[in-house]
């Protein structure tokens, strides 16, 4: 399910009263780290004799401080059940306590200052299990070079066949430095204490953390000191927002679409097909004539007549200024959320009223921020620049016009003018075809609809009905749902399609499938 994420500081703070109060971290922390340390050596190899703990080899990199503590303690467990421990000792320090307890269960230490390194890096290539409890969030970047150059030589000899676990965090840690890449920690799994550490969220730091466990050690995390939120599959089921029995179409939500033109008829009739499929109340379609007629071949429950809306999503498929201009008129005395895609995006930076007073989501991909950027900023942002760094951008980019930033992509991530972060899970690579983002663009203005329809209702006040955060997450459910959508299908129309097949699987699930005894 979805998981905050915190900056490092804000969780470390949360560690000192329950330290204050004895409160056993560390214990919990290396507890957890056993049981997944164990899991993992049972999950690997081929044959049975493999896939235990008992006789199998497991390598402590420890640094100075409390990270090599979690490892230590976690790798006396292991022994205890029959592992072969080495530890490398890295530092003139580590600790203590941890140190001790490993070396009763039976575990060996070599002191890199007094071997050769050749020795540790022998032990490193034959383990099993190589635990990195180098540093954690006392971690400075930088590691000293004897450090380096182990990992160094470690990589550079090829594979092996141990799984890498980074204790909370890969040690020093560094998403931009494309040159020292290969000195640094690659761990196939990271096991992350007390919360999701902020710096584990980046997409360029996939590669360094491979896949992130967090574990509860009991801190008591205040939700509004999050930075960000990962969003996850399950997430669609747990809040997908369903109908009330007392709902009528009102209620529900109204989305205006303005997308589609002569020239590209077809964007139309994607984002007015996805929007219907995504369980709304009404959709008004509001661009050229010719495209309303295809659209109401497919789609005879959508209105074409002028009137209120929810929400408004205006520019796929380049629609023409005579419908973006008379829409963007209609809603201006109003809160509703304006999403603005493709062609419409170049309304942003102009005084445009309309895109005062509201909630305003932009839905770029690299190319389009790219350009829009660098007519913002007055400098050349390449798209190239954009897909190396996607969260940074889609942070500089809302925190610059103060509108919320969907930028799509193999990793698409949601920003706040603010910085705070909304990251789905990746989609199928299947989603990358012509017309995907004018379905993405109608799941979204269906669902942020029904979000404004259901304030409303609540009696909020105008500009005060839908938050940042809300709406953020409300972006990344409609995410899920394309992603969803796209592991169904091939092409954007069977994509369109698709998202009313998973809207109704939400709506109203299948009886049959269910666990419950019959
Ligand atoms: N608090 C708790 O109860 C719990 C903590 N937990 C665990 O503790 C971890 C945090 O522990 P920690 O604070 O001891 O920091 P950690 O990163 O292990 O080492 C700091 C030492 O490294 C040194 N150093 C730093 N950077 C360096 C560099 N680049 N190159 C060389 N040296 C460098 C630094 O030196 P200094 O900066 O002081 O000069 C200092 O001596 C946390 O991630 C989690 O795993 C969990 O068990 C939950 C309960
Ligand atoms: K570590």
């Amino acid at each position: 399910m979805s998981e905050r994420a915190y900056p490092g500081e804000v969780i470390r703070a949360a560690e000192v009263p329950l330290l204050g109060a004895g409160a056993p971290l560390m214990e919990r922390a290396a507890t957890a780290l056993a049981l997944y340390s164990a899991a993992a050596l049972r999950a690997r190899g081929r044959a049975a004799r493999d896939r235990r703990v008992a006789g199998s080899r497991v390598c402590v990199l420890a640094g100075p401080g409390n990270n090599a503590g979690d490892a230590l303690f976690a790798a006396a467990s292991l022994a205890r059940g029959g592992a072969q421990v080495s530890i490398v000792l890295l530092f003139d320090r580590t600790h203590d306590e941890g140190l001790r307890a490993a070396r009763r269960a039976g575990a060996r230490a070599i002191d890199l200052a007094a071997v050769p390194a050749a020795d540790a890096l022998e032990t490193l290539r034959r383990a099993d299990l190589v635990l990195d409890g180098i540093l954690g969030t006392g971690g400075r970047r930088g590691l000293p070079a004897h450090i380096t150059g182990l990992i160094r030589d470690w990589r550079r000899g090829g594979p092996t066949p141990g799984t890498v676990i980074a204790v909370d965090v890969p040690s020093d840690l560094d998403p931009a430095d494309p040159e020292t890449a290969g000195e640094r920690i690659h761990a196939d799994h990271t096991v992350t204490f007390g919360g999701l550490k902020a710096e584990l969220i980046d997409p360029r730091v996939r590669r360094f953390t491979g896949r992130v466990h967090v574990v509860d050690i009991g801190l008591d995390l205040d939700a509004a000191r999050a930075a960000a939120e990962v969003m996850v599959g399950p997430d669609l089921a747990a809040d997908f927002p369903r109908p009330r029995a007392d709902d009528h179409k009102y209620s529900r939500g109204v989305l205006g679409v303005v997308a589609g033109s002569a020239t590209y008829p077809g964007a139309g009739v994607l984002t007015t097909t996805s929007a219907v499929g995504s369980g709304i109340g009404m959709v008004r379609y509001l661009g050229a004539a010719s495209v309303a007629d295809r659209v109401l071949t497919h789609h005879p429950e959508v209105v074409t007549a002028e009137g209120a809306v929810d929400a408004l999503v205006m520019g796929s498929g380049d629609p023409e200024d005579e419908f973006v201009a008379p829409a963007l008129e209609a809603i201006a005395d109003t809160d509703v959320p304006l999403v603005l895609d493709a062609g419409s995006l170049a309304l942003v930076g102009d005084d445009a009223a309309a895109l005062t007073g509201r909630p305003v989501v932009l839905t770029p991909h690299a190319g389009e921020l790219a350009r829009l950027l660098s007519r913002l900023l007055g400098e050349d942002v390449s798209a190239s620049r954009i897909t190396a760094d996607p969260l940074g951008w889609a942070r500089r980019a809302a925190s610059r016009t103060g509108h919320i930033v969907l930028l799509k992509g193999g990793s698409t991530v949601i920003a706040c003018p603010d910085g705070y972060a909304v990251l789905p899970e990746s989609g199928p690579p299947s989603l990358a075809t012509a017309g995907s983002g004018d379905v993405l663009s109608g799941i979204i203005g269906s669902l942020l609809a029904g979000a404004h329809a259901r304030a409303t209702r609540r009696g909020a006040e105008p500009g005060e009905s839908l938050d940042d955060r809300t709406i953020a997450r409300t972006l990344g459910l409609a995410v899920l749902v394309h992603n969803a959508a796209g592991s169904r299908c091939v092409n954007a129309g069977q994509l369109a399609t698709a998202v009313g097949d998973v809207v109704e699987g939400l709506l109203h699930p299948d009886p049959s499938a269910s666990d419950s005894p019959r």
